[in-house]
């Protein structure tokens, strides 16, 4: 597993860390399956036993160690295909609200595959009750509330694009939770304005636009996401730094970039912490949102990811509150939901500074 956690120094840093460990947060840009932890990662191999997927949690850290963005995606399938029925995925759903609401995560918005479920045998209905019994219990439970954001796996081809469209604005299909369309996996050789058609479905019924774009690819890609998939926020969007005119874009039409350091660390998309390009989002007044991604598989969490941005970009308490209120704003929560959660953090803020 790639160590990309902020060096332990000196009180200064501790405190910050409590002070982020209690913030009432929203994650905008984190993976259903790469979110499952090592504990269900384990649970699930268990499950079936045939997986090449280790269950020991020192071999599976050496399987989370990535060459580059290929090898990631080759080991992030084969957890994929340790989820093989309606149960395993209402557990890893459960799970994973388990995980976000012990860090604060008020609200979040999942990236979930259905087509890399489908295509493995799992029942549509069966999925999607599955997902929403999770939401409902996790709600419920632990206060956190979930949307999802259903992607096409580009590399998959135009077949999954067609099958992530169907599911995602079937009536009869589509999950209450949905509120967003996307488009993940790798970026070279997978031209996005082709994925144009399936976009406007998807927009015509009602979801909002949030593919991957300029991960791994150069800011030509953020630019087609813009045009073509009419995009609202763009997953990741690291290369934008690359062109001035793409940031003043971003910058000017409020379009949040969801940024997620570790990850570019551990895909080897960015070479060091240190080269990232958050700092120059900011400087040019780029709405900047942090995540996570597939936080166990890239040895992070959320918490750990603003701790990060706090060094990157020199943020104390208030510094942070205003980046998790940009999560907040970027988000598609109603006004009222934005509102109160805006609201808990300021009155978290407050109380911190004051105590
Ligand atoms: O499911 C299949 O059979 C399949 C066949 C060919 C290609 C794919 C994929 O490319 C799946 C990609 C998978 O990766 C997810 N993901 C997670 N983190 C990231 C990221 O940082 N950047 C891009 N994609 C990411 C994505 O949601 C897809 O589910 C699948
Ligand atoms: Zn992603």
């Amino acid at each position: 597993m790639t160590d990309t956690s902020v060096p332990a120094a000196g009180t200064a840093d501790r405190d910050l860390r409590t002070f982020i460990a209690g913030l009432p947060k929203a994650e905008l840009h984190v993976h259903h399956v790469g979110s499952a932890s090592p504990r269900i990662v384990s649970e699930l191999a268990a499950r079936h036993p045939d997986s090449k997927v280790p269950t020991d949690p020192e071999a599976l850290a050496d399987f989370f160690t990535f060459t580059d963005f290929a090898h990631f995606i080759d080991v992030y399938l084969s957890v994929v295909d340790l989820i093989r029925t309606p149960e395993d995925v209402r557990l890893l759903t459960y799970e994973v609200a388990r995980e976000l609401a012990r860090q604060q995560v008020r609200y979040a918005e999942l990236t979930i595959t259905p087509f890399s479920s489908t295509r493995r045998g799992i029942d549509e209905l069966g999925f999607m009750a599955a997902i929403e019994d999770a939401r409902k219990a996790a709600e419920a439970e632990f206060g956190t509330v979930l949307r999802w954001c259903f992607d096409i796996p580009g590399e998959a081809g135009l077949e999954s694009a067609e099958e992530t469209a169907r599911l995602a604005t079937d009536d009869r299909i589509r999950p209450e939770g949905l509120v967003s369309f996307g488009l993940g996996g790798p970026e070279i050789g997978v031209p996005r304005p082709q994925f144009k058609p399936y976009f406007d479905r998807a927009i015509a019924a009602g979801l909002h636009s949030v593919p991957h774009a300029g991960e791994t690819t150069g800011p030509e890609t953020v630019w087609d996401a813009l045009t073509e998939l009419r995009a609202e926020r763009i997953g990741h969007g690291t290369s934008s730094a690359q062109d001035p005119g793409l940031l003043a874009h971003l910058a000017e039409h409020r379009i949040p970039l969801e940024v997620c350091p570790t990850s570019n660390i551990a895909t080897r998309a960015v070479r060091t912490l240190d080269e990232h390009p958050i700092k120059e989002f900011t400087r040019a007044g780029v709405l900047v949102t942090i995540n996570s991604d597939d936080p166990p598989m890239f040895g992070t969490d959320l918490n750990n990811e603003y701790a990060v941005a706090a060094r990157l970009l020199d943020l104390d308490e208030r510094g942070l509150a205003d980046l998790a209120k940009n999560a907040v704003t970027a988000s598609f929560l109603d006004a009222a939901g934005k509102a109160r959660i805006a609201a808990e953090i300021d009155t978290y803020t407050s109380a911190w500074l004051a105590s």
